[in-house]
């Protein structure tokens, strides 16, 4: 630039950007520390709730949704979310440390993304070849955390937590679904029982019919459920069935019964209703 007025008037413009964006910064950080203020209150009231996983999969999951709802401007949704989860991931971790224990058996880099995405840095992230791992981890450390995936099934791993103590299936990720996802590979968050805190919009069950039955996936479409996982077993077909928390104990139980006669059904866990964006 030739003219050294208008360079240094585009000098200022810069510099008074710059002030701007300083005093932004200085507010967002000021607000992050009085977010952190709360957490020795939220430790304390937990602690009276029996203490264990800061974890609360419901509310982290409506978090997300109105976050998802409200956000305008240019920032990518994308930026967004991977902030506010880092965040809250942070904050669980801060208030009772954890682990994240991911099977990488479907190839590294989709679940390593979707764990970095979803839990940050801070949180530990172990790696696991195969469900049995990730499973047998969160069921010998209160409070961890295990990433199976959602789909494509090797085996039937929700087998593994049909006794009442094992993990349960406690939330899905992503919170916010949407083509494109950055890390959108649909994955299972499995933990320790979890009782009072668990969001039951979608409950999960594990059950094994002698053989596959046509016409099961559309019976529980009626129902509003579906057939999430299956697997071939030495005993038959090894279902992971999914159905709204709302509809009435037994109706799952009567419509197996109509295709298999009577049928056990084991609650394997639930999770907040999905959200997606178009
Ligand atoms: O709401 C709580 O129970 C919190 O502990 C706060 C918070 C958050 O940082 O917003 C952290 C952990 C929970 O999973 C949900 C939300």
């Amino acid at each position: 630039m030739s003219d050294p007025t208008a360079a240094s008037s585009i000098a200022t413009q810069l510099d008074d950007l710059r002030v701007e964006i300083d005093r932004i910064d200085a507010g967002m950080h000021a607000l992050l520390i009085e977010r952190s203020g709360i957490i020795d209150q939220l430790i304390s009231i937990k602690a009276r709730q029996g203490g264990g996983s800061a974890f609360r999969p419901g509310r982290e999951a409506e978090m997300m949704r109105r976050l998802a709802e409200r956000h305008t401007g240019r920032l990518p949704l994308d930026t967004v979310e991977s902030i506010w989860r880092v965040i809250i991931s942070t904050f669980t971790f801060l208030q009772n440390p954890y682990a994240v224990h991911a099977d990488m058996a479907g190839g590294d880099a989709a679940m390593r993304d979707s764990a970095r995405f979803h839990f940050g840095f801070t949180v530990p992230l172990h790696s696991h070849f195969g469900t049995d791992g990730v499973i047998r981890a969160v069921a010998a450390a209160a409070g961890d955390l295990g990433l199976l995936r959602a789909e494509n099934a090797k085996s039937a791993w929700w087998r593994d937590l049909m006794p009442p103590e094992a993990p349960k299936i406690i939330a899905r990720l992503p919170f916010v679904e949407r083509p494109d996802h950055p890390a959108g590979i649909p994955v299972f968050v499995i933990a320790r029982p979890v009782t009072a805190a668990a969001a039951r919009d979608v409950v999960f069950h594990a059950v094994t019919l002698d053989r596959w039955r046509e016409g099961l996936a559309e019976a529980l479409a009626t129902l509003g459920g579906a057939i999430v996982g299956h697997a071939a077993e030495s005993d038959g077909a090894a279902l992971l069935l999914s159905t709204p928390g709302t509809l009435p104990e037994g109706r799952l139980s009567a419509t197996l019964a109509e295709f298999a006669g009577t049928t056990a059904v084991t609650a394997v866990g639930s999770h907040a209703a999905r959200f997606e964006l178009a």
